[in-house]
This record gives C-alpha cells, structure tokens and sequence, in this order.
C-alpha cells in the first residue's frame, strides 16, 4: 500500500483520534520507549502483518468463543488503517492511504465524572473462590487466575480522552491501549507484556504476585511464600513454553514491579527466535498461568463454567505490530469496557489453595482503581 507521510506536529497528539469521532480507532501507547501510534478507519482485516502496512492492531479474545451480547463481533482481529499518527522521542507524523486529512487541534480538558456502582457483589466472589478451592482439593489444578466485572454507570458518559490522559499520567511504565468499534471503546493500562518481537529476539513477563503498594511491601513480596509460589507458576510455564519453540531461553532475576498502587513480582524472560511471528508466539503463550491458570485447558474449562460473564478482551492479547513483524503484545488487564453510560471494568487475580477470600477480594478492589482513578 502507498501510504503518504506527513510530518504533523499537534500541541495535543489526541487532537488525531478526536478528528477521528465516532469511527473504528486504536490508540497506543508505549510509556517504557515513549512511543504513540493511533490508528484511524479501518482499511481492512488482515491474516499476516506484513510490509505493506506501517502497523497492524492486534486483538485476541481470551476465549476462542464469545458468549452474549456485550462482546459480540468486537475483537479478534488483526486490522490495518487508513491513518496512522506516530509520535517518538525522533519524530511526529501521519501516515495516510486516502488522501491526507486535516487535523485540527482539540483541547482536551480532564473530567471527573461522576460514577454509580451497579453492585460489588462478594458473596459471588466468594462462590467463585469457593469453587476453585474444590477443584484444588480434587488435584485437578493447581492455580486458577479469578476475576470481577464491575458495572458503573455516569449520567453524562464517558468522555475517553480525559481517561487516557489520566492513564497515561497515573501509570508510568505501562501499555495505555484503547480500541474503538461502534458505540463500544476497550481500553486500559496494563503492565504486563505478553510477548515482544524486536527481530530474533522473543521476551516475555512473568508478572504474578501483588502486595498493595504501602512501605515495606516491596520487600515483603520477594519472601512471601504464598505470591512466590503463584509466580513461579507463571515463570515455570512461561519458560517450558517457550523452550518448545526455541532453543535458548533466559529466566532473569525475579524482582518487583512499582505501579501507582501495587507492587507485582516480575520476573522477565528471554528467548532466540528461530521461526514463529509475534502473532505465533502469542497464540503459543496465551493465556499463560498469570491471567488463565495451571494446567492450562482445566483452568480454562472452570472459567468458563464458573466466570458468570464474558471476559472478551480482558486479560486477552492486544497490542501492535510493525511492517518487519516487530511489535509488542500485551495483556488487557487493568481495563474496561465503555458501551454508552456504563462502563464496565475488570479485574482478576491468582488464586492458589493457601490464598484468603477476602485478601484477594480486596486486591482485585486495588487493581481496579487503576480504571477508578482515571475517571
Ligand atoms: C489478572 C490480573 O493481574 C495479573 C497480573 C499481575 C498480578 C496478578 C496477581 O498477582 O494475581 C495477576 O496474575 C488483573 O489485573 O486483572
């Protein structure tokens, strides 16, 4: 595809999605290399990222199959657009297949909307842990990774651009993500990659285990038996994983995660990559026991069985792929889901058998503020 490059300096880069209202658009943004791609009118669908395109968006639902209305027809694909605005520490400009669009500046003021909570229900929760504690007793898995929807509602909407520049602000070291399609808009900000691509070379986190981010519990979480185990779940499969593909992998040093209000155990590993696109190494590792569970198709089958609603792109594949097949995929955790006044919002965490109800109630209450805060 020919796309022409303009180079385009914004006061305001939102002023390029805004001038996009109402259409199919992704946002991007890679806090750890400072990098913006927006992406604006879907041109089209894709199988394989390839040369022709500056950047395809990629989703994957978390399950192959979606259940009910809410997530119907909405990701699980790999789209390329029409125009792009890219912005780095080098450059800012836009790319464009259809001729080139003006763009005029916006002002983007920040919001505090008002919210309703439907209901915070624990006595679900508490079904649901309950569950999992049996199927731990019967040897049929050893962790299982829960979750929560949480619906609110604001009489006024939700105006996006406010929340990803409070995302942005509130989250230094993450992925800010939005998808628009329809009326519906999926964003968030999440920590956690996936899997990324920079030629031969394949990384992915294992990041599992969470404290409230409070003074001395960064420290406390690198002894804490109960968080070790349930990370090195995810460093064990992560790792076996990526040893099927590749000859060489690399665990590092397991250490902590600092965000606005958690501290997570990390641990990054490595690996040469023989043969396999970003989108093959995805498909591999999704969803590793940090976000499904341990074995794999048992943790999967309970979630389906047990989880009430449907996860759609929560917890699922999302990120960008470059023309040479580079490109970051990460987890869509710390995210919602807007469909006109309501918003829903999701958070989950690692249940292992020594876990306590009410302690991991209370982190998935924590996780959410990063949706929370930024309304
Ligand atoms: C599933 C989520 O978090 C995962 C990522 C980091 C730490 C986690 C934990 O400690 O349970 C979860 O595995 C979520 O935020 O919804």
């Amino acid at each position: 595809m020919n796309y022409i490059k303009t180079n385009l300096i914004l006061n305001h880069p939102l002023s390029f999605w805004a001038n996009f209202e109402g259409g199919e658009r992704f946002f991007w943004y890679d806090s750890t290399q400072n990098q913006l791609i927006i992406g604006c009118e879907r041109l089209k669908a894709i199988e394989t990222p390839n040369a022709s395109y500056p950047y395809a968006f990629y989703t994957q639902t978390f399950f192959n199959q979606i259940k009910g209305k809410l997530w119907e027809d909405f990701g699980g694909e790999t789209l390329v657009f029409k125009h792009y605005f890219v912005k780095n520490n080098h450059e800012s400009y836009m790319l464009s297949v259809d001729g080139t669009p003006e763009i005029k500046e916006g002002k983007f003021p920040l919001i505090t909307h008002r919210v309703t909570e439907k209901s915070s229900d624990f006595g679900s929760w508490e079904r649901l842990f309950n569950k999992i504690q049996e199927n731990f007793a019967q040897h049929r898995s050893e962790k299982i990774v829960a979750s929560r929807e949480l619906e609110f509602t604001s009489d006024t909407g939700f105006n996006v651009e406010s929340i990803l520049q409070k995302l942005i602000t509130n989250n230094p070291g993450c992925f800010i993500f939005a998808y628009q399609k329809g009326e519906k808009i999926f964003l968030g900000a999440s920590p956690e990659i996936l899997v990324q691509k920079q030629e031969e070379k394949i990384l992915s986190f294992a990041l599992a285990g969470t404290m409230p981010r409070l003074p001395l519990n960064d420290t406390a979480l690198l002894h804490d038996s109960k968080n070790l185990h349930e990370h090195n779940i995810v460093v064990k499969k992560i790792r076996q994983s990526l040893l099927e593909r590749a000859k060489r992998v690399t665990v590092g040093q397991t250490g902590i995660m600092t965000l606005k209000n958690v501290y997570h155990l990390k641990t990054v590993l490595t690996a040469d990559n023989e043969d396999g696109s970003l989108i093959d190494w995805t498909k591999h590792l999704h969803p590793t026991p940090a976000l499904g569970g341990e074995p794999k198709e048992e943790a999967l089958n309970f979630l389906r069985k047990y989880e009430t609603y449907e996860r759609g792109l929560y917890a699922a594949p999302i990120g960008v792929i470059d023309a040479k097949g580079n490109g970051t995929i990460v987890v869509g955790i710390r995210s919602a889901l807007i469909d006109g006044n309501t918003l829903h919002a999701y958070a989950g965490c690692g249940i292992v058998p020594s876990s306590d109800c009410l302690d991991e109630f209370n982190e998935t209450k924590i996780k959410l503020k990063t949706i929370l805060e930024a309304l």
